[in-house]
């Protein structure tokens, strides 16, 4: 697993750190410095060359002036009236002994620096100017190689003040001679975070609302200027260097191109208890992995009550098997996508229950997969009654009212469940009513849109405009929505978080290297369904099993790639096993 910090934990692990006199923090931000420097160059190695012409002699005789011109690398670094501009100082100095021409910009009083900071801007004062942040300054010159958002990172509270935000696009306007823009490199960086983006929440803050809060018009063309102009203004990093951990605010949006962490020394364990976890495919080999390490006992590993499952012992029935209830004639297909993502994924046996009327549709479609008609509550009840049944789907192509009627019934029987689509809209009217029948072996997996109508006021938090930091998060209404309905809840989205009624979270993230735009199509939500009952039906728990799914179904879009359907993902799995080695 790997872990994400709040700022606040953030703080706290420096300052343990500080206070154990291990470091100090005009240490630790030196080791930030180096390693923003040092990622750049991994970034793009180019950069690392020498700048041609910075010797004391000037450019070489061969250059004309041109090429002299395009050759120099130019950094504009943008410093705020935190450490944040304090790690900016230090990266100034750094590309400035490797050769660099660097300008460098304060927003803030130089006497209102933090003490590390305040060092590091008097050394930087040794080398080179240091010019007021103000749009018209940083407008002239020309367009540097580098611009480096050192304005605001954990400390930021509140939005950023319109200036520094201009400024980001003032210097992206600056004269590129007679070159086209787009020959001329020109690469963004953010230090620790985009400055204006609340790391708890990856939210950008916005300025308050000054406007007459009963004015609906009002209201709206400020979060239209908000959406429409004034987040254009704020830097879109290409990359943000962080230190030691992932924030949460970096895998709950995607405003910049790529996050890279830097170790500064401040340990592997953490150890704290509001970690949050962000699985990844050791996890997941983990758990499906039968095989027990050496040295480990059979009993204390996870995967045990699996492991059995895949010596020569093993069939079917020690697989699980899972119940899909499905719809009428012509509403079969989710179901079936479902279904056919719980067989691949590794449950023994799978059923699909459809209406009496739609046997025939689905007999013509299925065939690893049973069928059993289930036209109402009493057969369900007498299907049930066979225990080997172990985990239940319901809600894709299931219609309301027969979801209505089933969910209570499927609920009853105290089985592993996953309630999805028409199982969660059903009870739009009455979520209190499904809460009051779901059970901890139960795994919700709404969309936005389903989590809306079930925690309408969680939803309404959610999706308020940020105006302060730490801002309202997608983990944040994940668990408390986890916390009222009483079992795992899997909130779907680019940004997947699965919360459990303990406080347990962690994000499936597909962003950055894991992003999978062709993955928001239809079906892929059915299948997503499947395989989260597939892996409660091989004995799961329900955590594990929202947490493996999430993170099975990115990798299996990205085994696929553009052009994927939701039939295509199932078909996935082999390979993605494959390259597990499970
Ligand atoms: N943690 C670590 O281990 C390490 C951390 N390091 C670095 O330190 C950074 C955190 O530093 P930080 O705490 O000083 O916060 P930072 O973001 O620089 O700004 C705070 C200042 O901004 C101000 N301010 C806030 N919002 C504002 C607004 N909207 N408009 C105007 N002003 C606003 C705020 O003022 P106030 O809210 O008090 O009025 C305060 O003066 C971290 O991101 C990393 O880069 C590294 O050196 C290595 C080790
Ligand atoms: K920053």
């Amino acid at each position: 697993m790997t872990e994400l910090l709040t700022a606040a934990q953030m703080r706290a692990i420096e300052q343990a750190a500080i206070d154990s006199g291990d470091v100090t923090g005009l240490e630790l931000m030196e080791r930030a410095g180096r390693g923003v420097v040092e990622a750049i160059f991994e970034e793009w190695p180019e950069l690392a060359k020498p700048n041609r012409g910075a010797s004391p002699s000037g450019s070489p005789g061969y250059l004309g002036p041109r090429e002299t011109r395009a050759a120099r690398r130019r950094a504009v670094v943008l410093c705020g009236p935190g450490n944040n501009g304090g790690d900016g100082f230090v990266v100034a100095r750094r590309l400035l002994d490797k050769g660099w021409d660097v300008e460098v910009f304060l927003f803030g009083d130089p006497d209102k620096l933090p003490p590390d900071a305040r060092t590091n801007y008097d050394v930087w004062c040794s080398m080179g100017a240091v010019k007021k942040l103000e749009v018209d300054a940083v407008t002239s010159g020309p367009r540097p190689t580098l611009l480096i958002d050192a304005m605001f990172g954990t400390g930021l509270t509140r939005a950023i003040p319109l200036d520094c935000a201009l400024a980001f696009h003032a210097i992206e306007k600056r004269d590129v001679g007679d070159r086209h823009p787009w020959l001329v490199p020109y690469h963004r960086v953010a230090i620790d975070t985009p400055s204006g983006l609340d790391t708890d929440s990856g939210k950008f803050l916005l300025p308050e609302f000054s406007g007459d809060a009963d004015d609906e018009e009002d209201w709206e063309s400020y979060w239209e200027w908000w959406q429409n102009d004034a987040s254009m203004r704020l830097l879109l990093p290409d990359l943000t260097i962080s230190f030691h951990r992932r924030r949460l605010g970096h895998v709950l949006s995607d405003v910049s191109r790529k996050v890279v962490v830097c170790d500064i020394g401040l340990g592997k364990e953490d150890r704290h208890p509001a970690h949050l976890l962000w699985p990844h495919s050791n996890d997941v080999v983990r758990l499906l992995d039968f095989d027990v390490p050496k040295g480990r006992s059979k009993r204390a590993w996870p995967g045990n009550d699996l492991d059995k499952r895949r010596g020569a012992q093993s069939h079917k029935y020690t697989h699980g098997h899972a119940l899909i209830l499905s719809g009428q004639s012509g509403k079969g297909g989710a179901a079936r996508l479902a279904a056919r993502g719980a067989l691949r994924i590794g449950a023994g046996l799978v059923t699909v229950a459809p209406t009496p009327g739609a046997l025939q549709e689905n007999a013509a479609r299925l065939d690893a997969i049973m069928l059993s008609p289930v036209g109402d509550a009493p057969t369900l009840e007498t299907v049930l009654a066979d225990e080997r049944f172990n985990a239940l789907c319901l809600g894709p192509g299931l219609g309301q009212e027969r979801a209505r009627e089933l969910v209570p019934v499927a609920l009853a029987a105290e089985r592993a469940t996953v309630l999805d689509a028409d199982a969660l809209t059903a009870f739009a009217d009455n979520p209190a009513g499904l809460f009051d029948m779901l059970h901890e072996n139960c795994v919700l997996t709404p969309h936005a849109g389903e989590f809306a109508r079930l925690f309408p006021d969680i939803a309404e938090k959610l999706n308020a405009p940020a105006t302060q930091g730490p801002a309202y998060s997608k983990v944040d209404a994940t668990r408390e929505a986890a916390a009222r309905a009483g079992c795992v809840v899997l909130f779907k989205g680019p940004d997947t978080v699965i919360a459990a009624p303990d406080g347990r979270c962690s994000i499936n993230s597909a962003a950055y290297e894991r992003s999978a735009p062709w993955l928001a199509s239809a079906g892929t939500g059915d299948v997503l369904a499947g395989f989260v009952t597939g892996l409660l039906a091989r004995g799961f728990k329900p955590i594990q099993a929202a947490e493996t799914a999430a993170w099975m179904h990115v990798e299996c879009a990205l085994e696929f790639g553009p052009g994927l359907i939701a039939e295509d993902l199932s078909e996935m799995l082999p390979n993605v096993f494959r390259k597990l080695g499970v």
